[in-house]
C-alpha cells in the first residue's frame, strides 16, 4: 500500500509529435478533495481522461489504493469504487427522477435482483433512491422526468446517479460547467457534503470554486505540475500567477 488512493508515477501521454501530459506524478491522499487547474491547454483533461481511464498512457503507471489499474478499463476501475460523474450522461431522459436513481441502484445491486422484485425490496430500493435524491436536493422533483429538468439540476440528478453506486473515489470533469452562479453555489455545498468519507479528484476551472472546496491543488503547465499543495499557497506561487497571466493575455 502507498497511503495514497490515487497514485500516478511518470505518466505520460504523446499524442502525434505532441506531448499532452509530461512525466506527471501526482498523490491523491485520501479523504481529500483535490483538484487539478492550470491554463488553457495545460494538459487537464488528458491528465483526467488517463487516470479514469478513458485514455491510455504512452507511458508510466497509475495505483488505485495501491493496485496498478494502467492496464484496466473504466468499467473495472468504477466496480472498484472509483467512479467518474459528469461530461457523460448517465441519465436517462424520459424516466423520472426516482426511476433514474433506482436503476442505478439496480444496476449496482444486479447481484440481488430477485430481492429488489419483492415488495418488501422495491419499497427499500424507493426509500434508498429517495435519500440519495435528499442528498442533491432533489427531493421535490421525484415524479418529474429528467428530461424536464433545466441543466444544473440534471447535473445533480447526474451526480445522484453516480453516488447510487457508492463510489469511494469520485471522480469529477468540471462539475460547474456551464451553470450560472446560483447552481455553482449549490452545486458546490452538494460536493462538499457527499465528498465526507470519500475521495474527490475533480477538473474545475472556476477558481473560486477551487479554492473553496479543495484541499490540495495541482497546477498543471504544458503537460508538467507547476505547483502544487493548499490554494493559499498555490494562488501566491510567482510561477502559476504568470502562468495564469500568461494564459489571459494569450487569450485575449
Ligand atoms: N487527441 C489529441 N490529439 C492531439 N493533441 C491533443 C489531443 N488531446 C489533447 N491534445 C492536446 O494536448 C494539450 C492538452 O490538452 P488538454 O485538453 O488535456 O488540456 P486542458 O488543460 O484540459 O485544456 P482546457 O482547459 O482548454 O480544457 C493541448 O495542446 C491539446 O491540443
Amino acid at each position: 500500500m502507498t497511503g495514497y488512493v490515487i497514485e500516478t508515477r511518470n505518466l505520460t501521454k504523446s499524442f502525434t509529435g505532441f506531448t499532452a501530459v509530461d512525466d506527471v506524478s501526482l498523490q491523491v491522499k485520501q479523504g481529500t478533495i483535490h483538484a487539478l487547474i492550470g491554463p488553457n491547454g495545460a494538459g487537464k483533461s488528458t491528465m483526467f481522461n488517463l487516470i479514469t481511464k478513458f485514455l491510455q498512457p504512452t507511458s508510466g503507471n497509475i495505483l488505485l489504493d495501491g493496485e496498478d489499474i494502467t492496464r484496466k478499463k473504466p468499467s473495472q476501475i468504477a466496480r472498484m469504487g472509483a467512479v467518474r460523474s459528469f461530461q457523460i450522461s448517465s441519465v436517462f431522459p424520459h424516466l423520472t427522477l426516482l426511476e433514474n436513481i433506482r436503476v442505478a441502484l439496480q444496476r449496482k445491486m444486479h447481484n440481488s435482483y430477485h430481492f429488489w422484485k419483492s415488495e418488501t425490496g422495491l419499497n427499500v430500493l424507493n426509500d434508498e433512491a429517495r435519500s440519495i435524491l435528499a442528498n442533491v436536493g432533489l427531493e421535490d422533483a421525484e415524479n418529474n422526468l429528467a428530461a424536464e429538468l433545466p441543466y444544473g439540476r440534471k447535473r445533480l440528478l447526474e451526480l445522484a446517479t453516480t453516488l447510487a453506486l457508492q463510489p469511494k473515489v469520485l471522480l469529477l470533469d468540471e462539475p460547474m460547467a456551464g451553470m450560472g452562479t446560483g447552481d455553482v453555489n449549490r452545486v458546490a455545498d452538494i460536493i462538499r457534503r457527499v465528498a465526507e468519507g470519500r475521495t474527490v479528484l475533480m477538473v474545475e476551472h472556476n477558481l473560486n470554486v477551487v479554492a473553496d472546496l479543495s484541499d490540495t491543488i495541482t497546477v498543471l503547465q504544458r503537460g508538467a505540475v507547476l505547483a502544487e499543495g493548499p490554494y493559499e499557497q498555490v494562488s501566491r506561487n510567482k510561477d502559476v500567477i504568470s502562468a495564469y497571466m500568461g494564459a489571459a493575455h494569450h487569450d485575449d
